[in-house]
Parts: C-alpha cells; structure tokens; sequence
C-alpha cells in the first residue's frame, strides 16, 4: 500500500482562499512533513507538481471541479484522473457517493485508472455507509468519510458527532482500509480515530487554513463578550 498507516495532512486552498498558490501549499506541505505528517493530500495538478518537489511523501491527489447540473466535484470525471495521472501522486481520490455524475460512471471512472495506471491507488470519498460499502465492491483501496455532511442527504452532519458514530458504522460495514477524513480539529480527535480502528487519518484545515483557525479564536472571544453582556 502507498499510503502509512499515519497521519496524513491535506494542503488546499481554492481560488477564493488567501492561501491559494502552488508554491504556498508546497510549503505547508514541507511544514507538515516536519511536523510528522507521514502522506499529503492535495488538490489540482499544479499544487501536486510543485509539492512532490518539496517533499518526498505519498501523496492523495484529487482536481476539484464544478460540473453545472451535478453536485459531484472530486475528481468528477476522466478529465481530472488525467491530470491526476500525470501529477505523480500515488493515489487518486474521488466522489464515491451515488450522486449524479457529470459524465461517467463511478464504475467506469474506477475501471478507466485501473487499466491506465494499476500502481495508482483509489481513495472512495463517501457520505454514506451504502456508499462505504458500494466503494467496497467496486475494489476501492482506501475508504475515506471525506464527505459525510457535504451532500445533500447528509448536510450538517459532522465525523465526530456522538463519538464518531458514523465513522465506527463504516469500520464495522467494510474491510477496506478505512480513512477518516473531515473535521479532524484536535490531536485528541485523531488519537481517537486511530483507537477505533482507522488506517490513517486525513487532517485538513485545522492545520492548513489559519483564516479558518483565527475565526474560531475570533469567535470564541465574540462569544464570550456577548455572552458577559
Ligand atoms: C468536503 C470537501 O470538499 N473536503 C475537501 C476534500 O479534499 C477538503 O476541503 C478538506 O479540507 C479535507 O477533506 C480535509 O478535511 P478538514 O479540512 O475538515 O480537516
């Protein structure tokens, strides 16, 4: 398998972030590896060139990407597991949940990387258990809860909530490695994780998005403010 049973830290940030730059997330990911990152995960060909040049770890690649008429945006179609291919990264991710696709099918998505790259890996990001275990039967290598409480069925929904019960449901339905993902905010919340049974675990924002770790500082002072009013 690519990917160490370990710490895995995502380096993103979109257009409309102020992060957002090849070269910045190269150097969050060399900032992750030193603090004992052990795999980065990474969004868009560009930022996984300019990383695997900065550090030597696995990395998860996925191209995010809007398609009108679909809620569908990791790595929607062949045209992203293209660019996934020539990134270099070790392993792919994409949507796995059953909402419309803008193109292919999961099916024939999985099967298109398989016959052009079998090194390369599969991440399912799911929101579901029926999903977890559908990646499962299409032969994913990794399961991942990336998007549990981003779809529509599953809005407002948090890997964490009740002792990550979503998460334990998952562990218990599938074999696969599973990959905890989404809303990770604590070293506690991932020492957690690892004690109910994940392989590895994905930490984003709460590492990598300092406008979104000022707004809880900034929050909880507001809060508290109002609260003494
Ligand atoms: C839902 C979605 O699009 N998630 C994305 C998937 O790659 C990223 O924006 C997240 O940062 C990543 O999943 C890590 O999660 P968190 O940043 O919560 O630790």
């Amino acid at each position: 398998m690519h990917l160490p049973s370990d710490l895995i830290v995502s380096c993103q940030a979109l257009e409309d972030e102020p992060l957002h730059s090849s070269f910045i997330m190269s150097k969050l990911a060399l900032a992750a590896y030193q603090g004992g990152a052990k795999g980065i995960r990474a969004n868009s060909k560009e930022d996984i060139t300019a990383i695997k040049q900065e550090v030597s770890l696995p990395v998860i690649g996925i191209v995010k990407r809007n398609y009108p008429g679909s809620d569908v945006y990791i790595t929607a179609t062949r045209i992203e597991a293209d660019e996934l291919l020539a990134s270099g990264c070790e392993v792919i991710a994409m949507d796995a949940t059953l909402a419309k696709r803008p193109a292919e099918s999961l099916e024939e998505l999985v099967h298109y990387v398989r016959s052009a790259a079998p090194h390369v890996e599969l991440m399912a990001d799911i929101a579901t258990v029926e999903e977890a275990v559908r990646a499962e039967q299409l032969g994913f290598d990794y399961i991942g809860t990336t998007l549990h409480g981003y779809t529509a069925n599953t809005v407002g929904k948090k890997v964490y909530h009740d002792d990550f019960s979503f998460l334990k449901e998952v562990l218990s339905s599938v074999t696969a490695p599973v990959i905890a993902e989404g809303n990770i905010a604590t070293p506690e919340m991932l020492k957690r994780v690892f004690e109910l049974g994940v392989y590895a675990a994905v930490v984003g924002g709460a590492i990598t998005r300092p406008r979104d770790i000022t707004r809880t500082f900034a929050n909880e002072l507001q809060n508290a403010r109002t609260n003494s009013r």
